[in-house]
């Protein structure tokens, strides 16, 4: 029999030649999320059914982009379960569990993501969330190799991230930067798991000879040595594209650890190379040129975000082109032989620059978004999750528009001049800033969430502006597939999955998806027709970190695979959400100084996965409703009784009075949500 993913460079580089196949994460090297497939089209969506339902394991975020060939998917759910199942049916022929370690779930910042497996000569490669690149092998589903990706055990690395393979080498980043790691990226040969380089995004001891050149040239742009003790920062933890005619790897790069300007580089250099796209060799791992989309980042305004390669007519000449919408709210155009811009403009709401000045290249700072010069709070836009986030775009040559999930989206940060990093702690925040306080009162996290609102942009390129845009209530909505049939599918935060006409948005099908739509879809062919797969699940940065924005969205988490074909009938199987109870909270002995303690404890310790103010969006528990017994357990969880259930131990990390303190914020926020009207808690089991 036939070797089940034989998928080599030639395949995917002649990718259009099997326009049925989805081989690689962005379906070609330019990634640029392009399908020629057109039996569905804009004329006949509306008759587009559901053909299979795949039920996935975790009911926590979900953000694969499925591989297809030869009519079989490999996908993958959170904590990096990897599924492979017929494309036509939905069977399942086998799972992988790389049976993560649980006590680490607090060492990755965005709930335990996984953005999808590569595929070359018959194996299937995924990163987990613990730090392994794993090659299984296709048929079998059985592991091959694993490597360990973390070069320093003591800091909190992790991937979230989908891995490219070009030459026979996969090539994979890491995440942590809001933990303090230094970031790379690297490469290991397919066949053997061997390490073949690895690329430092920033430089490393400032008193020693850097490792490269460049890096040589980096740290003459960082101040003093607190940027090394914390590490630094510029994960690569997502996309990448590659040129096959240039030979060009290029990886998105991520923020400093830590946020703080003043506090990492004594708010002087650029800091390369942070939020930066960087073209290396990716034979050798050798840097060929940077572009830095935010120097000095001081807001997580990372250049992660997907990068897409085609070639544009700009004044009359063909230029081959890398595009980018990073989170600092400009969308740019490069020249991707050079490195050089070539145009960029606001795609979102933006106040810390006026504009990127086209000759140095440099944004223009307008300072209102320097809060390390201020007092208080400091209004930044967009803040932390970017005019747009992970969340892949797509780019249709045809309409030749670029269709971006993109997000209005501000936040306070407030400097913390008096802040001291902590060596080496992990499961940790560290940013050295105060981001996004949030009032307790809901009339309070409603105008937040209100505020927050997200769209399908579909934007012109070549003449940098807004063709049309779809609103949404909020930000997070999916990411986009495009295809030769005049459409753009999108799933929503809201629970939905749409089509809409490429070329002037019209909503053309809509079905339910019973949770929240990050992914991005895809197409392919099996048995010579034609479908459409949405991978759902909520969860990832929004809801676990702003829970109370989140519940605008109106979805709980439901992880599960959605195929669609025209004249599909299967019927759609319900949902099950486990109860919301509101048990009797415990008397509240504490005194109004120790909640308050209490919540700044919280906030600082526990908001990055139960949310802000302890208003979970539902991906981890929700602690305003501990149960007596786990009230009466409380400090023994803290300190590790649940660890292989994924709640980290604070053991050695929060005091017994810091604990104490944290409970009786929760106590006081479990009388909050008894009393709130039924608006504000979330949406009710079906
Ligand atoms: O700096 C980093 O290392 C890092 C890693 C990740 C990640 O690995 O998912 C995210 C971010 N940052 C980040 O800033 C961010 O907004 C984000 C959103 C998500 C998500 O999956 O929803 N991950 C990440
Ligand atoms: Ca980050």
């Amino acid at each position: 029999a036939a070797i089940p993913a034989d998928v080599d460079g030639a395949r995917i580089v002649n990718a259009d030649k099997e326009a049925g196949n989805w081989m690689s994460t962005g379906r070609t090297y330019d990634e640029q999320r392009f399908s020629p497939l057109k039996e569905i089209n804009d004329g006949n969506v509306k008759n587009l059914g559901l053909a299979w339902q795949y039920k996935l394991d975790y009911n926590r975020g979900v953000e694969a982009t499925p591989i297809i060939v030869d009519g079989v998917m490999y996908t993958t759910g959170s904590f990096a379960l990897v599924y492979a199942l017929d494309g036509a049916t939905g069977k399942l022929l086998w799972k992988f569990d790389p049976h993560e370690d649980m006590t680490r779930a607090g060492e990755f910042c965005c709930d335990a993501v996984n953005r999808g497996v590569a595929v070359w000569k018959g194996r299937v490669y995924v990163g987990t969330n613990d730090g392994r690149l794993i090659a299984i092998d296709a048929r079998t589903g059985q592991s091959v190799w694993q490597a360990d990706t973390i070069a320093d055990h003591s800091r909190s690395y992790a991937i979230s991230g989908a891995p490219r393979i070009v030459h026979g080498k996969v090539i994979i980043g890491n995440g942590g930067a809001e933990f303090g790691v230094r970031g790379y990226i690297t490469a290991y040969d397919a066949e053997t798991g061997q390490q073949a380089w690895r690329f430092y995004t920033v430089p490393g001891d400032p008193t020693r000879p850097q490792e490269t050149p460049e890096l040589q040239m980096a740290v003459k742009t960082w101040t003093g040595d607190a940027w090394f003790k914390q590490g630094g920062g510029g994960t690569a933890w997502d996309s990448m594209a590659y040129d096959p005619e240039l030979n060009l790897l290029y990886i998105g790069t991520g923020n400093a650890s830590m946020w703080n300007y003043a506090l990492r580089s004594q708010a002087k250099g650029d800091n390369l190379f942070l939020s930066s796209i960087v073209a290396i060799n990716p034979d050798t791992g050798k840097y060929v040129w940077h572009y830095q989309t935010t120097p000095g980042d001081a807001w997580d305004m990372t250049a992660t975000q997907h990068m897409i390669l085609a070639d544009l007519p700009i004044d009359g000449v063909d230029r081959k082109v890398i595009m980018q919408a990073p989170k600092n709210g400009f969308f740019y155009v490069l020249d991707r032989a050079t490195g050089k811009l070539i145009s960029a403009e606001k795609y979102a709401p933006v106040n810390w620059a006026s504009k990127i000045d086209l000759k140095t290249g440099r944004p223009v700072f307008t300072g209102e978004a320097s809060y390390w010069l201020k007092k208080g709070k400091v209004l930044v836009r967009p803040g932390f999750w970017g005019g747009h986030d992970w969340q892949p775009m797509s780019y249709n040559p045809q309409t030749g528009l670029v269709y971006i999930p993109k997000h209005v989206f501000a936040v306070t940060y407030e400097n913390t001049p008096d802040y001291q990093y902590i060596s080496n702690k992990k499961h940790f925040y560290q940013l050295g800033v105060a981001a996004a306080d949030m009032k307790d009162d809901p009339a309070d996290m409603e105008k937040w969430a209100k505020s927050w609102t997200g769209a399908l942009l579909a934007w012109d390129p070549v003449k940098q502006k807004k063709v049309w845009e779809v609103p949404y209530k909020t930000i997070y909505n999916g990411g986009t597939l495009s295809t030769a049939g005049n459409l753009v599918f999108e799933g929503t935060a809201d629970g939905r999955v749409v089509a809409y006409r490429a070329t002037n948005g019209d909503k053309l099908w809509e079905s339910p998806a019973q949770s929240g739509v990050i992914a991005a879809p895809v197409t392919f062919e099996a048995n010579g027709a034609q479908y459409v797969t949405f991978m759902v699940g909520w969860g990832g940065a929004f809801p676990t970190f702003a829970g109370a924005a989140s519940l605008d969205a109106g979805v709980r988490p439901w992880a599960q695979v959605l195929t669609y074909r025209l004249g599909g009938d299967a019927k759609l199987a319900e949902a099950h959400f486990a109860p919301l109870p509101t048990p009797e909270p415990p008397a509240q002995t504490a005194s109004a100084e120790q909640i308050t303690q209490g919540k700044a404890e919280f906030n600082g310790h526990c908001s990055q996965c139960h949310g802000i103010n302890a208003v979970s969006g539902g991906v981890v528990p929700d602690l305003r409703r501990l149960s007596s017994g786990q009230h009466q357990m409380f400090a023994s969880i803290v300190k590790g009784a649940f660890q292989q259930l994924g709640m980290p131990s604070y053991d050695g990390v929060l005091t017994d009075d810091q604990i104490s303190l944290i409970h009786d914020y929760l106590i006081k926020r479990a009388y909050d949500l008894k009393a709130e009207t039924p608006e504000t808690s979330p949406p009710a089991t079906n």
